[in-house]
């Protein structure tokens, strides 16, 4: 197998291979495909990785840890959160599990004692380069607010947010815009800027 760890040459990093997206999720998978297009060069796996309870960045880094000695190479993960602000950021990373169990109807309820229906959706992607290699992290934000459901429902939470300043829910909107100003689509920009000052060259098969 090739080395897993990334070294410097010239005034480079040059990675073992193309970075792994590893994911359980096929439409997360999608989405990135759909953002990244051809800018960053990647592969994908389907895996569920564990996730720990705490905060958001962490549980990202420590997802991205765990990947990487998985796939023994760099690897990009994300993790992603919806925050209520009347609920001081909660569901936040514990979203997939509250929408598993009370679903959109049970979500709107949770804010039904409160005025503020804010809230800000969030994802961290975390870049580790190897699997003894510091993760680094990107995050994109966007603010909006809690609604009944509206729009198709094949993604997740999509139908109850809408995002500030529009009209219609993540659901309701066509794709190139959601992706426009969507939190994963603010955070991949932040990661295609990182790989375009990094200068990453990959090691391929012929190298080795
Ligand atoms: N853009 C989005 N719009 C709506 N729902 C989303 C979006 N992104 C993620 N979700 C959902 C999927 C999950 O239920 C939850 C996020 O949990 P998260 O742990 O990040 O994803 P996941 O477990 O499905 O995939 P992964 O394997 O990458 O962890 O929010
Ligand atoms: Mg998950």
């Amino acid at each position: 197998m090739a080395a897993a760890a990334a070294r410097t040459v010239g005034s480079g990093v040059v990675l073992p291979r193309s970075v792994t997206f590893v994911t359980g999720n096929a439409k997360k998978l999608e989405e990135v495909r759909a953002i990244l297009g051809q800018s960053i060069p990647f592969q994908s796996l389907k895996l569920d990785l564990p996730e720990l309870q705490g905060e958001p960045e962490d549980i990202s880094k420590e997802k991205a840890r765990i990947a990487a000695k998985e796939v023994n190479g760099p690897v990009l993960v994300e993790d992603t959160c919806l925050c209520f602000n009347a609920l001081k950021g909660l569901p936040g990373p514990y979203i997939k599990w509250f929408l598993q169990k009370i679903g959109h109807e049970g979500l709107n309820n949770l804010l039904m004692a409160y005025e503020d229906k804010t809230a800000y959706a969030m994802c961290i992607f975390s870049l580790a380069l190897g699997p003894n290699a510091e993760p680094m992290t990107f995050i994109g934000k966007t603010q909006g607010r809690i609604v009944p459901a509206r729009g198709p429902n094949d993604f997740g939470w999509d139908p109850i947010f809408q995002p500030h300043g529009y009209d219609q829910t993540y659901a309701e909107m066509p794709k190139e815009e959601k992706h426009k100003i969507s939190h994963r689509g603010k955070a991949l920009e932040l990661v295609k800027l990182h790989f375009a000052e990094a200068r990453y060259t990959f090691q391929t098969d012929s190298t080795t």
